[in-house]
């Protein structure tokens, strides 16, 4: 038997209540990192790590307008890629989590250099670039969904980092808040969108199914930095502390 669709309003909560269950918000690293509990080394590992993650976004969404056959859908999507990538002079985010990595003390290049990446860090956000090449399209959307639950947590850091941290001023948290300004754009698009077009139950799970895999790409990324540089067992060719400064 197949199952009955769910309403708009149901799939909408259902995808709301992911970010409530399973968003990288609750990880311990986070309460550990907005509360100023960090050592200036686990904010080191941590820049270096999420710039991967960060470094790879446009990659993903170049992935993902390579199979979309849609010009509007196209002309929408590219605006991600100009977010992150910028223009010649300006820059755009992936030039301000440079700035950041500077105001922790790190080498810019270095960091850029993707060297010191923790293995698991990379297949996390591999297996999150795969995803989006491979899996149907409505699926490959919803993923970015996460990016509805992005705005509190940004808030939540730059106001952390500013009260705990002395690195921490206008321009080392500049990235977090141009995102303030670009992530609500792009999620109201893409969850409309979805919310217009999972119309059968298949779709309806399969866009839930991609925003749950998506808080796992996540949450998996701090687990293995906890492991790495909290409990301190640095995986071999990792970043290790005093590596890579200014
Ligand atoms: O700091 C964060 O917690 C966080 C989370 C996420 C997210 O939820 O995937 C993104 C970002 N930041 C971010 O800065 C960003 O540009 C971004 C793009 C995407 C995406 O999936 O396309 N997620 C995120």
């Amino acid at each position: 038997m197949t199952e009955l669709s769910l309403t708009r309003a149901t799939l909408e909560a259902r995808l709301r209540q992911i970010g409530v269950d399973r968003y990288h918000d609750k990880h311990p690293f986070h309460h550990r990192l907005h509360s100023g509990h960090c050592t200036m080394e686990e904010v080191q590992a941590w820049v270096i790590n999420r710039w991967y993650y960060q470094s790879r976004i446009p990659m993903k969404d170049a992935a993902f307008l390579s199979r979309c056959t849609d010009p509007d859908l196209r002309r929408i999507w590219r605006s991600r890629i100009k977010d992150h990538d910028g223009g010649e002079h300006e820059g755009g985010g992936i030039r301000r989590w440079l700035k950041l990595a500077e105001g922790v003390g790190l080498d810019p290049d270095y960091v850029a250099s993707g060297r010191g990446v923790m293995p698991a860090t990379r297949f996390a956000v591999e297996a999150y670039i795969r995803f989006v090449r491979d899996e149907p399209l409505i699926a490959a959307m919803a993923a970015s969904l996460t990016e509805m639950f992005a705005p509190a947590i940004h808030t939540a850091r730059i106001e952390g980092l500013l009260a705990h941290y002395s690195f921490a001023n206008p321009t080392t948290v500049s990235y977090f808040r141009h995102r303030l300004g670009e992530a609500p754009k792009d999620v109201a698009f893409t969850l409309n969108w979805v919310l217009d077009r999972a119309l059968t139950r298949a779709d309806q799970e399969a866009a839930l199914g991609a925003l749950t895999f998506k808080t796992e790409v996540l949450w998996a990324q701090l687990d293995a930095l906890w492991h790495g540089y909290v409990a301190g067992n640095i995986p071999p060719g990792a970043w290790r502390p005093g590596e890579g400064q200014l």
